[in-house]
């Protein structure tokens, strides 16, 4: 049977004719093809539908791949579990590989969300020129003279409301949040930071410096902590934490490397609860993730 692949993404892809009968189609531009916003893979079959060659008008049945993988998206974007694809923002500062893990899951189908939009202060850092690759829009925040595009604050709750946002995830991004965006997105902003908070945090302890002042303490471990975000830098509620040894012997930049697999890891299963809606609230205020595996264990 012919067979068709599209990919129903943010990402714009042309027309491509690959093997027999095959073609990729942009899944959005498409006459023939429903919009669906997501970022699966999706193949496309003609369903009961007479020979290309016959007919001009060709509809096609949209079968996303979490469909192949078991699970399936339908028009409103709710997975057979019952919960909606969330709409994700990420802010990022550098290269964003933090953003490139999370987006990777996605597109692998273990985080049942999408990227809508990206936040930097850089417009030509890593992490936007990926985004611009992948159809997902930039916006510059704040506005600087360095950034003369930049938002203000107020500009930038107006803008990032249009996008239908669920949760905004910061990786690696070097600015205060303001206010007025935290009051925007109550308990829905997640930050990543690269030691283990609240030790070597706050103003001033970012990047390398972090590692740098790791070592220097002579501390046996480290490790990522992914907490939310509140008014001031690093002092929201923890959400989870792994331990990563130092070694005697480390510099800076290998504990960097060990941390930053580890913080990978994380954000992408941390990014698949809230999507899963399996991040709940202690009545003490302390967030707390539901396992996958086994719905009855909290960690
Ligand atoms: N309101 C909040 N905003 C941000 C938070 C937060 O917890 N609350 N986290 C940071 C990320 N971060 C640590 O995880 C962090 C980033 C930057 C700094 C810092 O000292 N920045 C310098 C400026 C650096 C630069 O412009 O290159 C500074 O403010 O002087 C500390 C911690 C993101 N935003
Ligand atoms: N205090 C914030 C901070 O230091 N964040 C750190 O910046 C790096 C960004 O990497 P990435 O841009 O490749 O994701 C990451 O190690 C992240 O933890």
């Amino acid at each position: 049977m012919e067979s068709l692949f599209g990919v129903c993404s943010n990402s714009f892809l042309p027309s491509i004719q690959t093997h027999k009968n095959s073609v990729f189609l942009p899944s959005f531009n498409s006459p023939h093809l429903p919009r669906i916003k997501s970022q699966n893979w999706v193949s496309l079959k003609p369903h009961n539908f007479p020979p290309f060659a016959a007919s001009k008008k060709r509809e096609l049945k949209c079968i996303s791949s979490d469909e192949r993988l078991g699970t399936s998206v339908d028009e409103d974007d709710s997975l057979k579990t019952g919960v909606r694809i969330k709409n994700l923002a990420v802010f990022v500062s550098g290269g964003g590989s933090n953003f490139r893990a999370i987006h990777e899951a996605i597109v692998r189908g273990e985080v049942h969300g999408r990227f809508v939009v990206l936040v930097t202060n850089k417009h030509d850092c890593g992490g936007a020129e990926y985004a611009r690759k992948n159809g997902i829009p930039v916006i510059i925040y704040p506005n600087t003279k360095g950034e003369p595009e930049g938002l203000s604050s107020n500009n930038l709750v107006a803008a990032l409301s249009t996008y239908g946002i669920d949760f905004i995830l910061l990786a690696g991004y070097l600015k205060l949040i303001p206010s007025e965006l935290i009051r925007a997105y109550p308990k829905s902003i997640l930050n990543i930071h690269p030691s283990l908070l609240p030790a070597f945090g706050g103003k001033g302890y970012y990047g390398q410096k972090v590692h740098k002042a790791v070592i220097a303490s002579g501390a046996r471990y480290s490790g990522p902590t992914i907490h939310f975000v509140d008014e001031n830098y690093d002092t929201g509620r923890i959400l989870a934490q792994r331990i990563v040894p130092v070694i005697a012997n480390d510099t800076a930049e290998e504990l960097a490397a060990r941390v930053l697999r580890q913080e990978h890891k994380m954000y992408a299963e941390v990014a698949a609860a809230i999507c899963d809606e399996r991040v709940i609230w202690r009545e003490d205020g302390v967030p707390l993730i539901q396992s996958k595996a086994n719905p009855e264990h909290y960690s």
